[in-house]
C-alpha cells in the first residue's frame, strides 16, 4: 500500500516544495529542519494507524479516559541521510526505540553501483512495528536490502517504509520484494538518471543536510 502525502494538499507541499527549490536548499539548517517537519507529519499520520487502548489519566481534578498507543515504534533510519526526517519521528514518537544502518552506494568502473550495508545498530525488533526512514527511495534497493536483512534476523510484527521523494521504479521494486510494506511517501516522481538520482527530485540529500561527501 504506498499512502501519498502531496495526493491531499497541506502544509507538507510548502516543506516539499522548499526541499526540491535550488535556492532556498543553499540554507542547509533550513533543508534539515524541512526534512525534520516531514518527518514529524509523517509520524502523525502513520499515528493514525497504530494500535490504542484504552487509558485513564488522573487529572488534579478528576480522571480523563482516553486511548494511548499500545507500543511505540521502532525507528530506523538510513544514515547519514535519514538523520534530519529521523529527528523529525523522534520528536513526535518520542518514546520510540530507534535503529541505524550504515548503508552506501559503492560505484563500480562500469559506472553501475552496489549497495554495501555495513554497520547495523538496533533494539531487539521481534514482534515490533518497525519504521524504517529513507528519504529519497530511489530505486529501492537500499531499503530492500535493509528490509530484507532486518526481516531474515527479525519477526517483526509490521514494517514501514517512509520517503520525502519517491521514484515510480523505486516504488514498484519496493511492492515487488517487499509487499508486506506499507510506504509512506511525500511525492512521487517519474524518472531516474543513468546514476539513480530522482528526477527532478531535489538532488542528493545527504549533501545538502551535511555537505559534498568525498
Ligand atoms: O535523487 C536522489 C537519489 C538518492 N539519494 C539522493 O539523495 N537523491
Amino acid at each position: 500500500m504506498v499512502h501519498i502525502l502531496t495526493r491531499q494538499n497541506s502544509i507538507a507541499n510548502h516543506f516539499l516544495a522548499e526541499l526540491r527549490n535550488i535556492e532556498v536548499q543553499q540554507d542547509r539548517m533550513r533543508f534539515r529542519r524541512n526534512l525534520e517537519r516531514l518527518g514529524e507529519i509523517f509520524a502523525y499520520e502513520i499515528s493514525k494507524t497504530l494500535t490504542y487502548e484504552p487509558m485513564e489519566i488522573e487529572t488534579p481534578l478528576g480522571v480523563a479516559e482516553t486511548s494511548l498507543i499500545h507500543e511505540q515504534p521502532v525507528l530506523a533510519t538510513i544514515l547519514r541521510a535519514g538523520i534530519p526526517m529521523h529527528q523529525g519521528m523522534l520528536n513526535v514518537f518520542d518514546h520510540a526505540d530507534c535503529a541505524f544502518v550504515g548503508a552506501y552506494r559503492k560505484t563500480k568502473k562500469s559506472g553501475t553501483f552496489e549497495i554495501r550495508k555495513e554497520y547495523v545498530s538496533s533494539v531487539g525488533l521481534d514482534n515490533r512495528t518497525v519504521i524504517l526512514v529513507d528519504p529519497m527511495l530511489a530505486t529501492g534497493r537500499t531499503a530492500v536490502l535493509t528490509c530484507k536483512d532486518l526481516l531474515d534476523e527479525f519477526a517483526i510484527k509490521s514494517l514501514f517504509i517512509v520517503s520525502a521523494i519517491a521514484s515510480e521504479e523505486g516504488i514498484a521494486h519496493v511492492q515487488a520484494f517487499l509487499p508486506q510494506v506499507q510506504l509512506w511517501v511525500g511525492d512521487v516522481d517519474s524518472e531516474l538518471t543513468s546514476k539513480a538520482f530522482i528526477v527532478p527530485g531535489l538532488g542528493d540529500a545527504g549533501d545538502l543536510a551535511y555537505g559534498v561527501k568525498e
